[in-house]
């Protein structure tokens, strides 16, 4: 044991020196301004437990493109509109790769998923079929009825609570009914945890989504990886052992049951039917689709609820924008029936209030993190090869010289401006943009739209306790997206004539 310890030691010394050598090299170019860090962990006491709050802070000393060394790894954090343009419209594909990650080598099929998958003829095979089949229009619009019938579902749970008068808990139910709606999306049916011997799904997803967000030595410093110390290797396995077994059950029901005429094929359904097939240069296998699911339940589910969640909060932080949503969905819909998916398009104001919880509240803080392929000159700086960038799209949209009264939530600001949450706006990339751009996004809009214009349609909401909007608590716990802190606990009084 002493002996491996020695040897380990020296071989990370080792690394070190031949790290700081290269570095020494790289800095003969101009690299981007930033902290200079302690030796082998660099600047990692300075990420705090809000990242995207600490490296606002770094950002407003180092400038908004600055780099910070993680460990052994060099990162550049980009923190303006203009700056983020460069790294995902200029550069685009230079920076269309995703750094390697422990969680989903482990945990995602060494890493087959899209969202982790590495730039290459594979991604971009899997990325065109989440594109062609599993997202398009024509896909999402299948699932409607479903959508309707679910949030239907909620619309009852919620009616019974305000008919006894009583507190929901609207972050914990949204979520749930998320969930259910990407099961019948993803798999044809609802899976509730009682469904399997052991742990459930549901528990499962939970617990690797917990894993993923735990910062790993092993991804700052790659060679101690072998040595687990934080003894994450071990569990993410066992999370993978597990997940193995919940798919192949679940692909294994889905292969032995006929098809039905007139079902609507669900996304194992589509992604069966590639199976064995030669797509371009690789083959969709077992594991392939296995990752993928895992890509398409934590993509779908967490999401889209979490920005339910700070729309709600903030709807009823602000009851005079609350109010007014109901006013325009009174005009569009009238007082006689709930909203149809249809109808959304019409609803403008409703639209400007999703833009604004977005701006305030992305989902991802800081996306999800790319690579760089090669080395790059952005903006007069040296971009060495392998970097990984962090877009700061929370500091984004809270840049005064993008918002003026950047912190308020004024929905108004888009009156009239053509500023868009699609990519092509750089002062507002929740969903990112460019080649790893969300391809959700349109089910992730429509998903979002209909469960707030229905829960503000139907109900009236009231804080328990006697709290008054202005006191609500908004504040954020940082993980895989960054949900409230507290659940949203609110009393509804339905409002409909029906
Ligand atoms: C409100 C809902 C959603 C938000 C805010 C959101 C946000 C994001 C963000 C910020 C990224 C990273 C972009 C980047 O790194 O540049 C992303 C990627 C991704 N999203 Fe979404 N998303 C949502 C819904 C969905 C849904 C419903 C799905 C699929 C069912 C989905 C699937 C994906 C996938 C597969 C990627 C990885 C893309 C790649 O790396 O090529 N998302 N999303």
């Amino acid at each position: 044991m002493a002996w491996t310890w020695s040897t380990l030691i020296v071989f990370v010394v080792a690394v070190y020196i031949l790290q700081a050598k290269l570095w020494k090299d790289k800095n003969k170019k101009k690299l981007p301004p930033g902290p200079k860090g302690f030796p082998l962990f660099g600047s990692l006491h300075l990420m705090g437990k809000f990242p995207h709050r600490s490296l606002l802070k770094l950002s407003q000393k180092y400038g908004p493109i600055m780099h910070l060394r993680l460990g052994l790894i060099f990162n550049i954090i980009v923190s303006s509109a203009e700056a983020a343009e460069l790294f995902l419209k200029t550069h685009d594909l230079v920076f269309a790769s995703r750094p390697p990650r422990e969680a989903f080598k482990h945990m995602a099929w060494e890493q087959r998923n899209v969202t982790f998958g590495p730039y290459g003829a594979y991604w971009r095979g899997m990325r065109k079929m989440f594109n062609l089949e599993l997202l398009s229009n024509a896909k999402i619009r299948s699932f409607k009825a479903m959508r309707k019938e679910e949030i239907g579902l909620l619309i009852d749970s919620f009616q019974e609570a305000a008919r006894e008068h009583v507190v929901v808990d609207l972050s914990s139910k949204v979520l749930a009914q998320n969930w259910d709606m990407s099961c019948r999306m993803i798999f044809g049916k609802k899976y509730p945890d009682e469904n399997f011997e052991e742990r459930g799904l549901h528990t499962i997803i939970q617990e690797a989504f917990s894993l993923a967000t735990t910062p790993n030595l092993a991804d700052y410093i790659p060679v101690i990886a072998p040595l687990d110390l934080q003894g994450l290797t071990k569990h993410m396995k066992r999370v993978r052992k597990a997940l193995d077994d919940i798919f192949d059950k679940i692909i294994d029901e889905h292969i032995q049951s006929k098809d039905v005429d007139g079902k609507t094929k669900d996304f194992i359904d589509v992604m069966l039917s590639f199976m064995g097939s030669k797509e371009s240069e690789y083959l969709i296998e077992r594991p392939n689709i296995k990752a993928v699911l895992l890509d398409m339940l934590v993509a779908s589910m967490d999401t889209s609820a979490t920005t339910i969640e700070w729309a709600m909060s903030e709807l009823i932080k602000h009851p005079r924008v609350l109010k007014k949503v109901q006013k325009e969905l009174e005009a569009v819909v009238g007082m006689n029936r709930v909203v149809e998916e249809l109808e959304l398009e019409r609803l403008d104001y409703l639209d400007m209030v999703v833009k604004e919880t977005m701006r305030l509240h992305p989902v991802g803080p800081l996306l999800i993190p790319h690579a760089a392929m090669e080395d790059c000159t952005v903006n007069g700086f040296h971009i060495p090869n392998k970097s990984i960038i962090f877009i700061n799209v929370w500091a984004i949209g809270r840049d005064p010289n993008s918002w003026t009264n950047p912190e308020k939530f004024i929905p108004e600001r888009f009156v009239g401006s053509n500023i868009d949450l699609r990519g092509r706006d750089f002062q507002l990339i929740p969903f990112g943009s460019g080649r790893r751009g969300c391809p959700g996004l349109e089910l992730g809009l429509i998903v979002v739209k209909l469960v707030v214009a229905q829960l503000v349609h139907c109900f009236d909401w009231e804080l328990p306790n006697g709290v008054l909007p202005i006191e609500l608590d908004m504040t954020e716990k940082f993980g895989f997206s960054s949900q409230r802190a507290n659940h949203l606990l609110a009393i509804p009084t339905y409002r409909l004539q029906t």
